[in-house]
């Protein structure tokens, strides 16, 4: 018999909030996308589109900054959402909504379903990621209120990190820091566990070796991995560590916190906002934390933002080819990392004493080409598409079993 059942899933970020909708298939393993989409641009102007299978666009709309019509937030994001799911689509049979929550804590290691108890667990981890898993939340809360029956499953971004060896998952930090919980979550998990299965699928000798994954979206991260399971990762107790991002400051010397409050006399409020909001791209260009306008800019600021944000990627990839013993595999994912081929020839450039070299027609073709690295090139390099939502859906979809 047919399986009449669906699956909805929901990423929350900080600024946008992405969906898909899947269609349970025959067999257990087997998922069919029917949309997926996201309203980007929250608080500014959004903009919400939503694509079927093979990329057909289903409906897409822009507003206005301010426009009174428009999705205010992440409520009335997901409002629209149901909207046009009740207008176009129909009464759906949605027996599971799957929700990305950016932290798990020590504990939470794979996807759980969520009640009361472990809602309240994850509202106690607002504090460290401040920009997401209010969001992620509120998500959870205003799904459960309009699909009561669903089953509500959390897929977590730190929970492919913690396998990671104790030197790095700690900071040296007096031990009873640790037990508390002040270690180096990792996040993007969902991400990584993506592109480790399709690059397991296009080159498993490359992921049986030693990789570094390039994470590279309005948040970003590397992470490197061992035989496909995470040994380090550039983000750490909280998404503002490691590479610069689109707001966030990336790696910071944590003595400027203390000038910043002492010098200064800015309230933990006022820091917060500094780090999480005005920094990165955006404070380095004073224009945008957008890469596509940084490019397109031609001022010296976003010049400057731009080879900062390039720097610190290839120093970290050559800190965590030191983690791994060497590298035999590098991808680059997430909106900048999948697009921007000027940048990847750039990061690269400096990585030829690793052994990486690109072919700079497959560079340019990139996720299209799937291997841009030159033939016999020591480190096989690859662009992969990422697809958070399709993880989500399927770890939702085990635990419907
Ligand atoms: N063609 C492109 N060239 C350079 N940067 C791009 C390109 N397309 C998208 N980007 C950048 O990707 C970033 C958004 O990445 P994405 O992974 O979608 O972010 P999010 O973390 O919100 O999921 C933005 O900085 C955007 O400018
Ligand atoms: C954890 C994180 O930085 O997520 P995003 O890239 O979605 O902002
Ligand atoms: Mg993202």
């Amino acid at each position: 018999m047919t399986d009449t059942r669906h699956i909805l899933t929901l990423n929350a970020g900080s600024s946008s909030l992405k969906v898909s909708l899947w269609h349970l298939g025959e067999t257990p393993d087997h998922l069919e996308e029917l949309a997926h989409g996201q309203i980007e641009n929250l608080g500014s102007a959004p903009h919400f589109v939503l694509k079927g299978p093979g990329g057909a666009v289903l409906t897409e709309h822009r507003w206005a900054a301010g426009d009174p019509d428009g999705p205010g937030d992440h409520k009335g994001a997901l409002d629209l959402i149901l909207t046009w799911k009740r207008e176009h689509v129909g009464d759906l049979d949605i027996a599971a909504i799957g929700h990305r929550v950016v932290h798990g804590g020590p504990e939470l290691d794979r996807p759980i379903v969520l009640d009361d108890t472990t809602l309240g667990r994850l509202d106690r981890l607002v504090p460290l990621a401040p920009l997401h898993q209010p969001h992620n939340l509120r998500g959870v809360h205003a799904a459960r209120a309009a699909f009561p029956d669903a089953l509500q499953v959390a897929c977590f971004d730190t929970a492919f990190h913690r396998g990671h060896p104790w030197v790095n998952d700690t900071y040296a930090l007096p031990a009873e820091y640790y037990n508390e919980g002040v270690r180096r979550y990792g996040f993007h998990g969902l991400s990584y566990e993506y592109v480790a299965g399709a690059l397991g699928r296009t080159a498993p000798d490359v992921l049986a070796g030693r990789v570094v994954v390039a994470h590279l979206g309005n948040g970003a991260s590397l992470c490197a991995m061992q035989g496909g399971r995470s040994i380090e990762c550039t983000l750490g107790f909280t998404a503002l560590d490691g590479l610069a991002m689109g707001t966030r400051c990336g790696q910071l010397d944590p003595g400027v916190v203390l000038w910043l409050m002492d010098e200064k006399g800015m309230d933990t409020k006022a820091v917060s906002d500094l780090l999480y909001k005005q920094s990165g791209l955006k404070g380095l260009s004073g224009l945008s934390h957008d890469m596509r306008t940084l490019e397109a800019a031609g001022t010296r600021e976003a010049a400057g933002a731009v080879a900062y944000f390039e720097a610190r990627v290839r120093r970290e990839i050559g800190a965590l080819a030191a983690t791994l013993g060497g590298l035999d595999g590098l991808v680059f994912a997430g909106g900048i990392g999948e697009n921007a081929s000027g940048l990847r020839a750039r990061i690269c450039g400096g990585l030829g004493f690793l052994g990486v070299t690109l072919d700079p027609a497959r560079n340019i073709a990139g996720a299209d080409a799937g291997r841009i690295s030159a033939d016999g090139a020591g480190v096989a390099v690859h662009v992969i598409e990422t697809n958070e939502e399709a993880m989500i859906a399927a770890h939702t979809r085990a635990l419907m079993a």
